[in-house]
């Protein structure tokens, strides 16, 4: 399966939120979407789900355009499932209760609802009404209702919004077996070094377009890693092209080979480094680069 989306155009008024996108993702992958509040996460899977008019633009999954009639809408529903909103839960209905009409929409069975709630460790409270639930627990049961309605794509929100870390852990693994059974998984979250340890892709959105894509599986540039002051940055010379000077204070130098690293560990603890760290750019590095406005290159 692959899913593409092609020349995705979304304006509110005047303003243009997505700016001609496409891209292509293939089945049994897990890709990161993230950008600042505001930036357009939301209004890209609102319009791949067609909830919002879209100016220009077509999903297309396995060779079959989606466009705007209603058959096809009903025919992507089938396809796509995005991650419910807390606030469209039934207070009245227990989480048992919302699990299962996931199940029974999307898959016409209920068979997999208990297996869902012990994987999900919510036997202690699903059967209780919604009204009762913490954040957390409405989070957990919205994960739980994508899980029941079991789409072959699936946009996620937010989905780690009010997890304790134990929960951000079960939900990543999770994320991970359904990869391994061939689902398209969009991750939009503001928890980087998360989305590190399982996304095949990060997209960074930036002016209505991915504007840079961080391919976990190609081979990275290595960078000698470590938090410096300005003034300590802007003393040192030599340093080789590439070099960054990220605005949450981490100097960021490009290595070769392990000669060039012990070199760089060195002068950046002579530096008053705390602690310094050999390794390719992380998400949240790469975060700092693209949308803080002070970052410098130093040639
Ligand atoms: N119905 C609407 N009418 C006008 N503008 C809107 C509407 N919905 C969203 N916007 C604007 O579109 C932009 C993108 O919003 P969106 O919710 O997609 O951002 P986001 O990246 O998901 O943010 P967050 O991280 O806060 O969830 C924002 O500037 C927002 O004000």
């Amino acid at each position: 399966m692959t899913l593409a989306v092609n020349n995705l155009t979304v304006r509110y008024g005047e303003r243009t939120i997505l700016d001609d996108i496409s891209f292509e993702i293939e089945k049994g992958s897990i890709i990161g979407l993230v950008a600042p509040n505001g930036t357009g996460k939301t209004t890209l899977f609102n319009a791949m789900m067609r909830y919002i008019p879209v100016q220009e633009g077509s999903i297309v999954i396995d060779d079959r355009t989606y466009q705007n009639s209603r058959r096809d809408i009903l025919a992507l529903h089938k396809k796509v499932t995005f991650f419910p909103d807390q606030a469209d839960l039934y207070e009245n209905f227990s989480g048992r209760e919302h699990i299962q009409i996931y199940a029974e929409i999307w898959q016409k069975d209920a068979e997999r609802v208990d297996a869902i709630i012990d994987q999900l460790h919510m036997g202690h409270y699903v059967d209780r009404k919604v009204q009762t639930y913490s954040l957390g627990m409405r989070q957990r049961l919205c994960f739980a209702m994508m899980c029941a309605a079991n789409t072959p794509i699936m946009l996620m929100d937010e989905v780690m919004n009010g997890l304790d870390p134990e929960n951000v852990n079960l939900v990543s693994s999770v994320l991970e077996t359904l990869r391994s059974e061939g689902k398209i998984i969009m991750v939009a979250s503001h928890l980087l070094d998360n989305l590190d340890e399982y996304a095949d892709k990060v997209f960074f959105l930036e002016n209505g377009r991915f504007t840079y894509i961080s391919d976990h599986h190609e081979a990275k540039q290595t960078y000698v890693k470590g938090k410096i002051s300005r003034d300590a940055f802007d003393a040192l010379t030599d340093l080789p092209e590439g070099t960054l000077y990220l605005d949450s204070g981490l100097c960021c130098i490009p290595t070769t080979d392990d000669a060039d690293a012990v070199h760089y560990l060195q002068l950046l603890r002579a530096n008053d480094a705390q602690t310094a760290t050999v390794g390719p750019l992380a998400t949240a590095d790469h975060y700092v680069r693209i949308y803080d406005f002070t970052t410098e290159n130093k040639e």
